[in-house]
C-alpha cells in the first residue's frame, strides 16, 4: 500500500473529507470538487505544505484535487503538475522498495506515459534515485525492431531510459528477432528467472509482483495490449501472451495478462486528454456496465491502484 503512505503524508485534510463521504464518493463533486466556470475548473487548495518535500511544493500541486472511491485513488492535475506528482511518487516508491528489497522493478507502457515521466530525469531525482537498482520491463510491446518508430522500447529509451544510469542489463526489452509467440514465451521465461532469483517479488498466488506498473489507457478503455472484446481479456494461465490482431497498429504485440497486472504492488494509471473522458467516467462511476472495459479489470489484489488524470480526462466526472 505504498501509494497510501504518500497520499496520507500529502493530503491529510482531504483524506478526512473523503472518508466522511466515502459511501457516495461522486457526491463530492457538489461539495469539495471543483465547479466549472466556462471551460475552466476552479480548484480548491488541498494540501498541507508542511508535509511536502520542497520539490512537491514547487510544482504547485496544491492546485490538484483528489478523492478516494473504495480502492481507487484519483488525482486530477494540470499536465505539468501531473508530471511533477508522478515523478515524486515514483521516486518515493523507488526509495521504499530499494530500502526494503534492494531492487525496484518497474513495468512501463508505451504511449504518452513516457513524456509524463520527464521530471524523473531532472534534478533532484536524476541524482538522488539509485538507478543502479532499477529493473525495467514492458507491460506491452509492439513486435517490431527495437529501433523502429513504433517500438515502445525506443520510445522509452529515447525519452527516459537513455537519460538515467540504469544498467543496460537491467532493461528487459523483448527479443525482436522472434515472432510474437516466441517473443512472449521468452519474455515470460525471463520473468520466471527473475522471480526465482527474487529480483521480482512474488504475490501470494505465485505471480510476479512488480513494485510499480505504469499504465496508460486508450480512448476505448484498453490497457497494455488488452483490447475491448478480445479473447486475451480472459487469459489466466500465461504471464505474457501475444496477439496478431491488435485493433491499434501495429497488429503484432506481446502483453502482460491481467493476472500479472493485478499482482502488482502498485499500479499507476496515467490518463490524459478529453478523448478518454468517457472511458474514465465508465471506469470510475458506480453502476457497472454489462460489458466491462479492459481498464475496469485493473484491480490489484494485494496492491494499490492510483489514477493520475488531467482535467480533460476527468471532465465527465465533474458534470452535474
Ligand atoms: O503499445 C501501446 O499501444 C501502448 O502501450 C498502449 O497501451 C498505450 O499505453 C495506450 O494506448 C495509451 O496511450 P496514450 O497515452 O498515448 O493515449
Amino acid at each position: 500500500m505504498a501509494f497510501s503512505t504518500t497520499l496520507t503524508n500529502s493530503c491529510t485534510l482531504q483524506s478526512s473529507l473523503f472518508c466522511a463521504q466515502k459511501s457516495n464518493p461522486l457526491s463530492l463533486k457538489t461539495s469539495i470538487l471543483p465547479t466549472q466556470i466556462g471551460k475552466n475548473f476552479v480548484f480548491q487548495p488541498l494540501r498541507h505544505s508542511k508535509v511536502f518535500s520542497p520539490n512537491r511544493c514547487v510544482g504547485k500541486i496544491e492546485a490538484s484535487l483528489k478523492w478516494e472511491k473504495g480502492y481507487k485513488n484519483v488525482e486530477v492535475f494540470s499536465k505539468e503538475h501531473l508530471a511533477v506528482s508522478l515523478a515524486y511518487d515514483v521516486a518515493q516508491l523507488s526509495n521504499k522498495f530499494i530500502k526494503e528489497r534492494g531492487y525496484f522493478t518497474v513495468a512501463l507502457s508505451g504511449g504518452s506515459l513516457i513524456k509524463y515521466l520527464r521530471k524523473l530525469v531532472e534534478s533532484p531525482y536524476a541524482e538522488t534515485i539509485d538507478w543502479s537498482k532499477w529493473h525495467v520491463f514492458w507491460v506491452d510491446e509492439r513486435v517490431v525492431p527495437k529501433d523502429h518508430l513504433e517500438s515502445n522500447y525506443k520510445l522509452a529509451s529515447d525519452g527516459f531510459l537513455s537519460k538515467v544510469p540504469i544498467p543496460p542489463l537491467n532493461v528487459y526489452a523483448i527479443d525482436d528477432s522472434l515472432p510474437p509467440d516466441g517473443a512472449a514465451d521468452v519474455y515470460e521465461t525471463t520473468l520466471r528467472r527473475l522471480v526465482t532469483s527474487n529480483v521480482i517479488s512474488t504475490s501470494t498466488n505465485g505471480l510476479p509482483k512488480f513494485d510499480l506498473m505504469l499504465l496508460g489507457m486508450g480512448p476505448d478503455g484498453h490497457v497494455a495490449s488488452l483490447f475491448p472484446g478480445h479473447a486475451l481479456l480472459q487469459e489466466d494461465q500465461k504471464w505474457v501472451t501475444f496477439l496478431t490482431d491488435s485493433p491499434k497498429p501495429p497488429s503484432e504485440r506481446i502483453t502482460f495478462t491481467f493476472p500479472v497486472i493485478n499482482a502488482s504492488s502498485n499500479v499507476a494509471m496515467v490518463v490524459t486528454g478529453a478523448g478518454k473522458s468517457t472511458a474514465v467516467y465508465t471506469a470510475l462511476e458506480d453502476e457497472k456496465q454489462t460489458v466491462m472495459l479492459p481498464v475496469e479489470k485493473v484491480s490489484p489484489l494485494e496492491g494499490e491502484l492510483k489514477w493520475y488524470l488531467d482535467k480533460g480526462a476527468a471532465s465527465k466526472l465533474f458534470k452535474e
